[in-house]
């Protein structure tokens, strides 16, 4: 079943608990924590995640585009996060910060800019329950979807494939219901979508049609098993 993870980097930061509300149905919160170092953008850090944490049921999927995540990550899974993103790029040693993510019950998982190549991390993949494939440069929401990494998005699917992992593979950056559809068909089951979903009248409705786009494009995939 496809994940709809609706960014509230979208959304009206005065009103984070009503427009975490607004998204009710969605799978994940997706939380973008930017620190204007990793990325040219500033966001929002632990207070605002652990205020959110007791504003809404839904879990937050918070990706930190930080540097040095080997410091900062773990709080995030102490603040509550049900999963935790840090970049491969920025992380001086990914495998003990996913172990340690994943020693404090969150969901580990590792983000690729679009230049970052998956396949030095293969051996990684075991370590993670998550892999976020960026299909824009990180740093802003609203950008246009970067086709060339659907060529990646597949090679990371048969990846998951080849080792039988039960990882998720996510994509966020320019999802819409334009895009999401070819992403679907190469692989990605986890789907980041800001502006698709806070730009739209009705929210929640927005989560609901891309979840079933997502899913229509799945059940004719070609990397999907039909037993
Ligand atoms: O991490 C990021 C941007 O760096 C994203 O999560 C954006 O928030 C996605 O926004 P849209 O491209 O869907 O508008």
């Amino acid at each position: 079943m496809p994940q709809i993870c609706p960014s509230i980097l979208s959304a009206d930061f005065a009103r984070l608990a009503e427009e975490a509300e607004a998204v009710r149905g969605a799978d994940w919160l997706h939380v973008d924590v930017m620190d204007n170092h990793f990325v040219p953008n500033l966001t929002l850090g632990l207070p605002v995640v652990e205020s959110l944490r007791k504003a809404t049921d839904i879990p937050l999927d918070c990706h930190l585009m930080i540097d040095n995540p080997d410091r900062w990550a773990p709080q995030y899974a102490e603040a509550g996060a049900g999963s935790v993103t840090f970049h491969v790029e920025a992380a001086a040693a990914p495998v003990r910060l996913a172990r340690d993510l994943r020693a404090l019950g969150a969901r580990a998982s590792m983000a690729l800019r679009p230049a970052t190549p998956i396949e030095p991390y293969e051996d990684l993949l075991p370590e993670l329950d998550m892999l976020l494939i960026m299909t824009v440069e990180p740093g802003f929401g609203g950008q246009a979807f970067l086709d060339i990494m659907l060529p990646k998005i597949r090679r990371t699917r048969q990846l998951i494939d080849k080792h039988g992992l039960e990882l998720w593979l996510q994509v966020d950056g320019g999802v819409s219901a334009s895009t999401i559809e070819r992403c679907a068909d190469a692989g990605a089951d986890v789907f980041v979508a800001g502006s698709a979903v806070y730009g739209a009248d009705d929210p929640a409705a927005a989560v609901a049609a891309l979840r079933a786009q997502a899913q229509q494009a799945t059940e004719s995939a070609p990397w999907v098993r039909h037993v």
